[in-house]
């Protein structure tokens, strides 16, 4: 079975190899989210990760395509980091699932509503290159009880297991 991941950010294609193992081949695609570079609420995330999920299925020949986003949501209680998760296939709505989530530091939080991204400004916070693809946001904020790859990991298992469901019986 063929699964198309919207992303080649290795976090992200690392968690659909970790969950579909049998029988799966994984391919990794760049498509677009067609959403904010850096999504600010969960609604804008959610229509990433389903754009990416849609664009993913009908670039290639798979049977399944996965979108993941990250983003973030304001509350009365500060800025959350978001992710979410949609998974498509040819004629049916896409399943969604959501993600852990984090309050992020002030001054994090003041920056992305200035209108930066959280990639470049979680390197500028940790003077290192490329978290994003790395232990991410929620492993530096975490000492890394959680990184990016399990986030995501566990995200996947979400969705795999809400599309398991749907084809129960068949
Ligand atoms: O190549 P893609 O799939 O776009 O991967 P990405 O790392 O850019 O991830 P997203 O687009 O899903 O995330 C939206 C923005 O938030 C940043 N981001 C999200 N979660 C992060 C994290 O845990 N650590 C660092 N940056 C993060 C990311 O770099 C983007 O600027
Ligand atoms: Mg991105």
């Amino acid at each position: 079975m063929k699964i198309y991941i919207g992303s080649k950010n290795p976090t992200k294609v690392q968690a659909v190899k970790n969950i579909f193992i049998e029988n799966s081949d994984v391919i990794a695609v760049d498509v677009a989210s067609n959403v904010a570079k850096q999504p600010m609420t969960d609604q804008e995330t959610i229509q990433g990760a389903i754009n990416r999920a849609k664009g993913a299925l009908y670039e290639g020949d798979g049977v399944i395509g996965i979108g993941l986003e990250g983003g973030v949501q304001q509350t009365d209680y500060g800025l959350f980091l978001c992710n979410w998760g949609a998974l498509a296939v040819e004629g049916h709505t896409p399943i969604v699932a959501g993600g852990a989530r984090i309050l992020l530091p002030d001054s994090i939080a003041q920056r992305l509503i200035e209108g930066e991204e959280l990639g470049p400004v979680m390197d500028d916070f940790t003077n290192k290159n490329n978290i994003r693809s790395q232990e991410g946001a929620i492993g530096v904020f975490t000492e890394n009880q959680i990184n990016r790859e399990e986030m995501f990991t566990h995200l996947v298992k979400l969705l795999y297991g809400q599309w398991q469901y749907r084809n129960r019986g068949e």
